[in-house]
C-alpha cells in the first residue's frame, strides 16, 4: 500500500528573550545547515519551509515583578501562533525549530487555533509550568505551560502583548517525559492539577519502552487528540547535546531520545512538533555544537517515519505487503 508522503512545514523561530543566555537564536539557521530538510525530503516527506518568523525588536522591555522581557515574549509568541496556524490551514505537520522554549506558547496556541483540542508530550528536563508570580528567574522559557493551562488561569496576572493568549490545553491532555529538575512550586502545580508525568526516575524504573506504551495507550485511547511534541533538547543527557542554556545531568540517552520520537511518530497522531534550546555558544567546543544539533536533526527524523531498523521507498515490497 502506497504511504502518502507527510507534508511537513517548517518555521524558524531565532529567538532567546525567555532566557538570558545569548545564542540560542542561532539554533534554527543551525539545524537547516545540518541538512534537516534534504533529510526529510529524502526519507519520504514533502516538506515545504516557512522560512524564519520575523520578531519586531522591543527596545524598552522593564521587568514586571520579576518577569522579564514581557513584552518582547508575548509579541514574538502572538507572530508565532500566526504562523503556525497557517501551517496547520495548509495541512502540514508544523515543525518549529527554536529558540528558547517559552516559544511553545504561540507553537501549542497556533497549533490549537488550527485544529482544535491537542494533546501536549512535554520531553523537556523541566516542567516549564512556572507561573509569572510563582517563577524565581523570571524566566519566561520556565513558565509557557502555565499561559497554557485551562486550570492555570486564575494564576496569571495581566501582562501586556500576553492578552491575545487562549488557554487551549487541558491537564488531563499533558503528559511529561524526562523531567529531573523542578522547582517546588512546579512539582505542586503538576501533583494538584493530577498531569500525568514519567521523570527520569520512572525511565530507569519503568524503561522507555515501557514509558512510551503507557504514553500512546493513553494518548491514543483515551485522549484521542492531535498530538502537540515539545522537545526541550535539554531533556536529552548534556554528554549527548552539551550545547543548551540550562543543562542538567541524568538525561536521557540519545537512544531513548530517539525511542520516545519513533514512538510518537507510530501513533499517526503528531500534528506538530517543536525542537527548542539549541545554543551553539554553550558547547564548549565545535564538536560539541554539532553533537547537539545533530541529536536534534535526528529526532527530528524519527518524528517522520525514519526508523533505526531501516526504511525503504514506498512500492517495494515489505512484509507488510504479503
Ligand atoms: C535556573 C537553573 C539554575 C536551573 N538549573 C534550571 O534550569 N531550572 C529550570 C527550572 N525552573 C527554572 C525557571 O523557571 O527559570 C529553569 C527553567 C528551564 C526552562 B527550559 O526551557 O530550559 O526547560
Ligand atoms: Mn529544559
Ligand atoms: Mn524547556
Ligand atoms: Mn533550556
Amino acid at each position: 500500500a502506497l504511504r502518502p508522503r507527510a507534508a511537513v512545514g517548517v518555521v524558524g523561530a531565532p529567538f532567546s528573550r525567555g532566557q538570558p543566555r545569548g545564542g540560542v537564536e542561532g539554533g534554527p539557521d543551525l539545524i537547516r545547515a545540518a541538512g534537516l530538510l534534504d533529510r526529510l525530503n529524502q526519507q519520504g516527506c514533502e516538506v515545504k519551509d516557512y522560512g524564519n518568523v520575523a520578531f519586531e525588536d522591543v527596545v524598552v522591555d522593564e521587568p514586571i515583578g520579576r518577569v522579564k522581557c514581557v513584552r518582547a515574549v508575548g509579541g514574538a509568541n502572538q507572530r508565532l501562533s500566526e504562523v503556525v496556524q497557517a501551517v496547520k490551514r495548509d495541512g502540514r505537520t508544523s515543525v518549529m525549530l527554536g529558540g528558547d522554549h517559552s516559544l511553545a506558547i504561540g507553537s501549542v496556541h497556533g497549533h490549537a487555533a488550527a485544529v482544535g483540542g491537542v494533546a501536549v508530550v512535554w520531553v523537556d528536563a523541566h516542567a516549564d509550568v512556572n507561573t509569572p508570580l510563582s517563577s524565581h528567574t523570571g524566566n519566561l522559557h520556565g513558565q509557557p505551560m502555565s499561559f497554557l493551562l485551562h486550570e492555570l488561569q486564575h494564576e496569571i496576572p495581566v501582562l501586556p502583548n500576553f492578552s491575545w493568549i487562549k488557554p487551549c490545553v487541558w491537564a488531563k491532555d499533558l503528559v511529561y517525559v524526562g523531567l529531573r529538575d523542578l522547582d517546588p512550586a512546579e512539582h505542586y502545580i503538576l501533583k494538584l492539577l493530577g498531569v500525568k508525568v514519567f521523570s527520569m526516575t520512572d525511565v530507569d524504573h519503568l524503561g522507555v519502552a515501557r514509558v512510551m506504551e503507557e504514553t500512546c495507550e493513553y494518548l491514543c485511547a483515551r485522549v484521542k487528540k492531535p498530538i502537540h511534541l515539545s522537545y526541550d533538547i535539554d531533556a536529552i543527557d548534556p554528554s549527548v547535546a552539551p550545547a543548551t542554556g540550562t543543562p542538567v545531568v541524568g538525561g536521557l540517552t540519545y537512544r531513548e531520545g530517539v525511542y520516545i520520537a519513533e514512538q510518537l511518530s507510530q501513533t499517526g497522531l503528531l500534528s506538530a512538533v517543536d525542537l527548542v534550546e539549541v545554543n551553539p555558544l554553550r558547547g564548549q567546543t565545535e564538536k560539541e555544537v554539532q553533537a547537539t544539533v545533530g541529536t536534534a536533526v535526528d529526532l527530528l527524523l524519527a518524528c517522520f517515519g525514519r526508523l533505526r531498523s531501516g526504511n525503504h521507498p514506498p512500492g517495494l515490497p515489505s512484509e507488510t505487503d504479503k
